[in-house]
């Protein structure tokens, strides 16, 4: 037995992320090693983890009437960790999270920390916690209650509107149903269902994609589907941007910012392992994962390459695509579900450079693209500047460009597209915020 707790371990992790701005995916992994936390307990270690990183400002409000002076570090994670148990998770009776807290606290700090600790814990028991009614502000009020920053909510208001952001802001707090990708170049969906079924998962067909899957019950990653090559885990959006670059079995295809080649795997699954796909990542590291991704799936027409996309000429000045994916790097707004600590590491300025190196992305695609060839852009981000104004700037700089309906596609989501561009909310069908943007060369 591990002599930590899950929620010294949690602790921990919530720690990390305040000194260090990890990952909280990443610190999880490496916190369920070094607390040695048990298969059984790691559900909830997630749980908490990320039920407090998800609800912090709510939680904040929450607390602050009861703090006589201003507390931070590990005191602050600690009281926001048991709240959260004490208010959102059924399972975990409150005197227990309480009890937990005051024992952390005392293992940790000294006796005052321990009385403070048990003291606002138990008052907030007894009386409750204030509602986020009060505030009278919407934009303000969508910020506590859901806990996403105040300018995110302004911004998401002013593009979307405010019931869009509310919603989508709701949304965001709900762990996502695990999905994945059937390799339907060896496998049909049903068959691979079959497959699952015979090792504990309970699974069912996605109603959007394909080729995609939803799971009941049981981790996906853990079985000899997987390990086998027959399944990929992979978010339903994400699925989709394959579908809209429709490459055709014995293409020239480029996968632009590959790694760790969820898309990439995805292509080449559609081309049939006949044809090709070049996959580049600015990040050396990070091609091993997309060699290691197609190896698994017996995919056979992948080359990996590191390589900054904007350097296409120059490596490959003779190479001409029919199809080329930019999946760009992006402020990741969509993925907030799955990563909820982007939502407080991200400031508003971030987003601008970001959209200059999309832009200079999509123009070194152009130029290494065949005339009549299709040329996709992606995101995973819920951002107007990113994704449209990326687009708008784009196409007026490449008169030679035109953009054009997503064909391909599920009729549901190809009807979601406003002005051939298809943002995707995560609220629209349960997958990840997205942006895809079709383009054609002209001939
Ligand atoms: C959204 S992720 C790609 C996800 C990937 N397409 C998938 O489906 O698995 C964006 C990637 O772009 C890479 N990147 C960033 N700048 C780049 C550049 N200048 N050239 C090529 N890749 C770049 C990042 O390393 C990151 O892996």
């Amino acid at each position: 037995m591990s002599k930590f707790s899950l929620r010294e371990a949690a602790l921990h992790i919530l720690d990390q992320i305040d000194k260090n701005q990890s990952y909280s995916n990443l610190l999880l992994n490496h916190a369920i090693k070094k607390f040695e936390i048990s298969k059984k307990d790691t559900g909830l270690l997630t749980e908490i983890t990320y039920g407090t990183i998800q609800r912090k400002m709510t939680l904040d409000y929450y607390l602050e009437p009861f703090l006589k002076k201003k507390v931070e570090g590990w005191v602050r994670n600690l009281l926001r960790l048991s709240l959260y148990q004490m208010l959102y998770l059924d399972r975990v009776p409150e005197r227990a999270a309480i009890h937990e807290a005051v024992e952390i606290a005392k293992k940790k700090g000294h006796k005052g920390i321990s009385g403070m600790v048990n003291g606002v814990l138990r008052s907030i028991q007894r009386e409750g916690v204030r509602s986020v009614e009060e505030i009278q502000d919407p934009v303000i009020r969508i910020s506590i209650e859901t806990s996403h920053p105040e300018w995110l909510v302004k911004r998401w208001t002013a593009h979307f509107g405010l019931e869009k952001t509310k919603e989508m802001c709701e949304k965001n707090l709900i762990a996502p149903v695990q999905t994945a990708r059937v390799n339907t170049s060896r496998i049909s969906r049903q068959e691979a269902l079959a497959l699952l079924e015979q090792e504990g998962v309970e699974a069912s067909e996605s109603p959007i994609v394909p080729s995609g899957i939803r799971v009941k019950k049981g981790n996906i990653a853990h079985t000899s589907a997987y390990t086998d090559g027959f399944i990929t885990v992979q978010d339903e959006s994400s699925m989709l941007v394959a579908y809209a670059l429709a490459p055709v079995p014995g293409e020239s295809v480029l996968d632009m910012c590959a790694a760790p080649g969820g898309k990439t795997t995805h292509i080449a699954e559609c081309l049939n392992n006949e044809g090709e796909v070049l996959a580049f990542d600015l990040h050396e590291h990070k091609i091993k994962l997309i060699k290691e991704n197609a190896d698994r799936l017996k995919l056979k027409n992948v080359k990996g390459e590191a390589l900054d996309g904007r350097k296409l000429k120059e490596r490959y000045p003779d190479k001409e695509f029919d199809r080329i994916l930019v999946d760009a790097p992006c402020s990741g707004l969509g993925v907030l579900r799955r990563k909820p600590d982007i939502k407080y590491a991200k400031r508003e300025q971030d987003l601008e450079s970001l959209s200059s190196i999309q832009q200079e992305l999509l123009h070194s695609a152009v130029n290494s693209l065949k005339k009549g060839g299709t040329l996709v852009y992606s995101t995973c981000t819920v951002d107007k500047e990113e994704n449209e104004g990326t687009v708008k700037r784009f196409l007026g700089d490449h008169p030679e460009m035109s953009l054009t309906a997503p064909e391909h596609l599920p009729e549901r989501i190809a009807g979601l597209a406003e002005n051939n561009m298809l943002q995707i909310f995560p609220q629209d069908f349960d997958g990840d915020g997205f942006f895809i943007a079709v383009f054609k060369k002209s001939d």
